[in-house]
């Protein structure tokens, strides 16, 4: 019999059915998308986490590669009410541990009620409670992993669509999701990619008409490399973000970031368009937040359940970006233009530079 025990911050232990076995620590959250399990558990901003599915039935439509956001699985373990063979068999492959036939809507209020929480996960045939909770005695908190970028990024610079003739981007991969480089290939730009520590001299080399800062995982402020480059290019250079970029751009210009409770994840949160007064459906996955913009940013759009930051524009620099996930995969397609915006601005960059000084 394949025992699985989760244990909780705190100490409490939940029991469920061992689907893939292992053992595993991480920071635990939930994401309430009902659809798009292969591109959350794909995700690279899951690295470190454990990822609660609320909804009760996960892999009932199968495992296609062709979905997948990056090529491996990134939360350390996963947990839902129902795991079909396929998922499985997945995370099995993968040796994610795997955990079903507990109580997701107690876990999922527990950490509404506490906040993310430190989890440790023990699947096998002879594990106990004690594996989970010394599991969790070695789990850091999230904020603790200072170099998670490395776990995520590339580690050479690539680029993608060189021979696409418009606007140069260089993203900054600090766990970009691969839909995110597709919406821009798709755009005909061509997508410089670079480490999440690379130097300003590697990226200013390709001369970008964008630096774009990515999704990924963990606290924003332990991205240094990345708040750096933005606060090098955005006197001259615009600059977007998603996500984590959106956060990273924050710390650049003089806002700040905080943690917040249990964040958002999921393909359902409405986000409010200050200017227009339109409310937009968004797939979301964060568990931090800007907290300040400060006086280089202002908020152009926010979530309407909490009045969070969702978009922010420059105030006197080319600045956009997005807390939410514009690519969705998964989720709604309510907000995909955003990167038609990020490469208007982008093309008026390069438009600017072709004028001869003295025309
Ligand atoms: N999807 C993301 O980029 C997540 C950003 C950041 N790691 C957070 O949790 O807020």
């Amino acid at each position: 019999m394949t025992e699985a025990y989760v244990a909780l911050e705190g100490g409490h232990v939940l029991e469920g059915r061992g689907r893939a076995s292992g053992t595993a620590r991480g920071e635990l959250v939930f994401t309430t998308a009902y659809t798009g399990y292969e591109e959350s558990l794909t995700d690279p901003s899951y690295e470190e986490q454990i990822l609660t599915f609320s909804y009760p039935l996960i892999g009932n439509y199968g495992v296609r590669e062709e979905r997948f956001e990056d090529d491996r699985v990134h939360p350390r373990a996963v947990i839902a009410k129902e795991l079909t063979e396929d998922v499985v068999g997945w995370l099995e492959d993968e040796g994610v541990p795997a955990v079903d036939h507990l109580d997701t809507r107690e876990v999922v209020t527990d950490i509404r009620d506490g906040g993310a929480m430190k989890c440790g996960i023990a699947v096998g045939e002879d594990v106990t409670e004690e594996d989970a909770l010394a599991e969790l005695e070695q789990c850091e908190a999230m904020s603790d992993h200072t170099d998670i970028g490395a776990q995520v990024s590339v580690d050479e610079p690539a680029v993608h669509g060189a021979d696409n003739d418009g606007e140069t981007v260089a993203l900054i991969d600090c766990g970009a999701k691969g839909s995110i480089v597709d919406s821009l290939l798709e755009r005909d730009a061509t997508v410089h990619v670079f480490p999440y520590d690379a130097a300003a001299a590697d990226v200013e080399a390709v001369d970008p008409d964008i630096l774009f800062v990515s999704n990924g995982p963990g606290d924003p402020v332990n991205f240094e490399g990345a708040i750096a480059l933005v606060e090098a290019f955005v006197e001259d250079t615009p600059v977007a973000g998603i996500c984590l970029g959106q956060q990273i751009v924050a710390e650049a210009l003089g806002g700040t970031t905080e943690k917040m409770t249990f964040g958002h994840r999921g393909v359902n949160q409405p986000v409010l368009d200050l200017e227009s007064g339109q409310v937009v459906m968004t797939t979301q996955n964060h568990g931090y937040t800007v907290a300040d913009p400060g006086e280089h940013l202002e908020v152009t759009q926010i979530n309407v359940n909490d009045d969070t930051p969702e978009g922010i524009d420059g105030v006197e620099y080319d600045v956009i970006t997005r807390q939410y996930h514009p690519e969705a995969n998964p989720g709604p397609e309510d907000t995909l233009d955003f990167f038609d915006d990020v490469l208007a601005m982008a093309s008026e960059r390069a438009d600017t530079r072709a004028v001869p000084a003295d025309d």
